[in-house]
């Protein structure tokens, strides 16, 4: 674990301090794909996730295997479907959650399809900072990890120290482009947890985010799985919808008309059209009840 520990903190993250490196780990073993976590938020006093900014650094070996993210529903014990954004964790990536991530958001490794089976095993390290530490603990009187040197993990430069660098962030990871990301954590409403009719995969509540084919395939939903294995080019490039391109943009203009969050996810809902192409934009929202 120290060899792991070191050259991920000491190689990955040359800009964290040695003195703040995590103090802890969380070690999963997924012997198959029949193994899997359910929906939780790494949200444990110790870390204080629910109060404070709290980095989580996980590292995937082995089998890749999907994680999902989704902001909590108003209870805050289930996930807001809408939200789901689905990543493959493949061999040797590393995933990082931070600043409030916990607090809001749940996160779950599904079981894979049993129609494809994995076979293979998948161990995930989760480094994280332990902060509230029982009386007796020796770790009690070391001075806790100084927030500051976090920045060099969360993504925001010191203010004055410059060997706190931000790493670089690469959007080429982040799977979004299958569907769009219409504002802040809102799907186009074309995307809906539902059966997939191409892999049938029971998931997560009987199924898996879908979005619906177009021409012949109307009516027909797939998952992103389906989409990008039969229709890569179908799916949309990334560069198109980066969010700071055009959602701020959307989501200005419908919060004007359709001010309070209920609101606004029926006016993305009932968006007539795909609000992915600019130039169709101002038609969109004339057809707007
Ligand atoms: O296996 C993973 O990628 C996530 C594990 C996890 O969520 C946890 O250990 O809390
Ligand atoms: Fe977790």
């Amino acid at each position: 674990m120290e060899e792991i520990r070191g050259h991920v903190f000491g190689e990955l993250f040359p800009g964290l301090n040695q003195a703040a490196w995590p103090n802890s780990a969380n070690i999963n073993l997924y012997r198959d794909g029949r193994q899997g976590v359910g929906w939780h938020a790494d949200d444990e006093l110790l870390f204080r996730g629910k109060d404070s900014d709290c980095p989580v650094v996980s590292i995937s070996l082995g089998a890749a295997r999907e994680f999902w993210i989704a902001l909590k529903d108003q209870n805050g014990s289930d996930p807001e479907t809408r939200s789901i954004v689905e990543l493959d964790l493949c061999d040797g990536d590393l995933l990082t959650m931070e600043g409030r991530l916990q607090r809001h958001c749940l996160h779950l490794v599904p079981k894979s399809n049993p129609r494809e089976p994995v076979r293979e095993e998948r161990v995930n390290i989760t480094f994280r900072w332990v902060r509230e530490h029982r009386y007796r603990c020796p770790l009690r009187k070391r001075p806790p990890a100084p927030d500051d040197t976090l920045s060099a993990i969360v993504g925001e430069p010191h203010p004055t120290d410059t060997r706190w660098l931000p790493l670089p962030l690469e959007l080429g990871c982040y799977v979004r482009c299958w569907s769009l990301e219409a504002g802040p954590g809102l799907l186009v409403p074309r995307h809906e947890l539902r059966s997939c009719d191409g892999c049938k995969h029971v998931c997560y509540a009987e199924g898996r985010p879908c979005c619906e084919g177009q021409g012949p395939w109307a009516g027909y939903w797939f998952c992103r799985r389906c989409w990008a294995e039969w229709a890569p080019t179908s799916c949309p490039t990334l560069e198109a919808f980066l969010p700071s391109k055009h959602w701020e943009k959307w989501h200005l203009d419908l919060q004007a008309l359709y001010p309070g969050e209920e609101g606004l996810w029926q006016a993305y809902e009932a968006l007539p059209c795909d609000p992915g192409y600019p130039e169709s934009w101002s038609a969109c929202l004339s057809q707007l009840p």
